[in-house]
């Protein structure tokens, strides 16, 4: 799979953790940033992440910053993103299979390693239930195009 991954200064050790496990098995990984521990701002990295799924560059994206939450926050202002800020593995499979979630998003100062790959592992072998949660996620789409114009 495609996936695009970025982090902020705060996200930048684990989201190295998460490209080096998901290249070991056999992801296209494509690094937005940050590249050192060097202080960044989190909006520009989750818009850039945001960005290449929302124009189908990458199929899915995994943003880091230190709580997940201004990084979600970022790209969920993005139409088309949904970013689901994830801790536990029962939500990770709930935000693919009835919120179609193409985001993940994780807090680097929050999660262990080990945790945040069994998240990870999860919510990508997870997919959209659609039926009911399709007409919902619609709705959300409604949202969008009501407040966006
Ligand atoms: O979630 C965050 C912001 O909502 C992140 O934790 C940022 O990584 C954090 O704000 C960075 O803070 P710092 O004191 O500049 O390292």
């Amino acid at each position: 799979m495609k996936i695009a991954i970025g982090s902020d200064h705060g996200g930048f050790q684990l989201k190295e953790a998460i490209k080096t496990y998901l290249e070991e098995k056999g992801h296209e990984v494509n690094d937005f940033g940050a590249y050192s521990t060097e202080s960044v701002d989190y909006p520009e990295i989750g818009e850039k992440v945001a960005i290449s799924v929302k124009e189908a560059e990458n199929e899915r994206g995994i943003i880091i910053c230190g709580t997940g939450l201004g990084i979600s926050i970022s790209a969920n202002k993005i139409p088309g993103i949904r970013a689901a800020l994830v801790s536990d593995t029962f939500t990770a499979k709930m935000s693919r299979a009835h919120n179609d979630a193409n985001i993940l998003a994780l807090g680097g100062r929050v999660l262990g390693v080990d945790l945040a790959l069994e998240i990870v592992d999860v919510w990508l072998h997870t997919e959209f239930e659609g039926g009911r949660h399709e007409r919902r996620v619609n709705k959300i789409k409604d949202l969008e195009s009501k407040y966006n114009k």
